[in-house]
C-alpha cells in the first residue's frame, strides 16, 4: 500500500509541485496519474518509488516510512517496484535477454535461475521469440513490451509506468495497456502517469488527477476490457 500523507514537494530553487497531498493506493489498485504537462505527475511516480524525496510530509510503502529508512534499505524498498519509463532506458548494445536479466544479476541471481525467470518474462510480454534481438531492431511498442518485461522479472509488487503509450499508435498503446492490466490482474499494484487518457478509456481505473499543486482522487473511470 502507498499512502501520501501532507506531502509536500518543491525542488531547488523552484516553487512548490505540491502542497499537503493526501491519498491512498491500495494492493492491487490500477491507478492513472493525470494532469497536463509539467504539473507533476513524473515528479508523483518518483516520490511513490523513493527517487524523490518530499520536501514535506511522509509517505508510507507497506508502512515503512520512506523518509526514515536508512540509505541501505533503500535498494531493497526499490525491489518492491518495477519501473517502466517513457523512453525505455533498454541498453541497447545487449539483446533482449540481457536487458531482462540485468536487474536479476544486480540481485545476485544468475544461471538456470535468471533464465528461466528471464523466459518467463519475455514469454508474458509476447517475446519470447525475440530474446536475441538487439532493441534497435525491435518496433517501438516491441521495445516498451521489453521495458515491462524487464520491469517485471523481479516480481515486484508494485509496477510503476511513465507515459508507457508515449509515441505508440492506438493498437500498440491499447496492448500495452492489457499488459499492464493482466499483470494487475494477478495481484500487481499498478500505477501509470499519463497525460493523453482518451487512449486508455476502455481500461477500469482510478485516477490521481494533478492540477495547481493539488492533487484529487476521481473515482474509477471507464469499463473493463
Ligand atoms: N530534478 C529536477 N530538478 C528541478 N526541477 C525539476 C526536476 N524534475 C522535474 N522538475 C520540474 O518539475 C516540474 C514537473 O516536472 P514533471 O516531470 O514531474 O512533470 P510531468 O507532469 O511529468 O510532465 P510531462 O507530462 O511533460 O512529462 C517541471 O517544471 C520540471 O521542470
Amino acid at each position: 500500500m502507498i499512502v501520501f500523507d501532507n506531502v509536500g514537494m518543491r525542488y531547488p530553487n523552484s516553487a512548490h509541485l505540491f502542497r499537503q497531498v493526501s491519498f491512498k493506493i491500495d494492493k492491487g489498485d490500477f491507478v492513472l496519474v493525470t494532469g497536463h504537462s509539467g504539473v507533476g505527475k513524473s515528479t508523483l511516480l518518483k516520490l511513490m518509488a523513493g527517487i524523490e524525496l518530499p520536501t514535506g510530509g511522509n509517505i508510507l510503502i507497506n508502512q515503512q516510512n520512506i523518509g526514515q529508512l536508512h540509505a541501505n534499505a533503500m535498494p531493497y524498498l526499490r525491489r518492491r517496484f518495477g519501473l517502466v519509463f517513457q523512453d525505455h532506458k533498454l541498453l541497447y548494445d545487449r539483446n533482449s535477454f540481457d536487458n531482462v536479466a540485468l536487474p536479476l544479476s544486480i540481485q545476485g541471481i544468475t544461471g538456470d535461475e535468471a533464465a528461466r525467470r528471464v523466459r518467463a518474462a519475455l514469454d508474458k510480454v509476447g517475446l519470447l521469440n525475440k530474446e536475441k534481438a538487439l532493441p534497435i531492431t525491435l518496433s517501438g511498442g516491441e521495445q516498451q513490451r521489453l521495458a515491462i518485461a524487464r520491469a517485471v522479472v523481479s516480481r515486484p509488487s508494485i509496477v510503476i509506468a511513465d507515459e508507457p503509450t508515449g509515441g505508440l499508435d492506438k493498437t500498440a498503446a491499447l496492448e500495452i495497456m492489457q499488459l499492464l492490466k493482466a499483470f494487475n490482474d494477478v495481484g500487481v499494484t499498478v500505477v501509470i502517469a499519463m497525460h493523453d487518457v482518451t487512449q486508455v478509456s476502455a481500461i477500469a481505473y482510478r485516477t490521481l488527477h494533478i492540477d495547481h499543486q493539488m492533487v484529487s482522487t476521481l473515482p474509477a473511470q471507464g469499463a473493463i476490457l
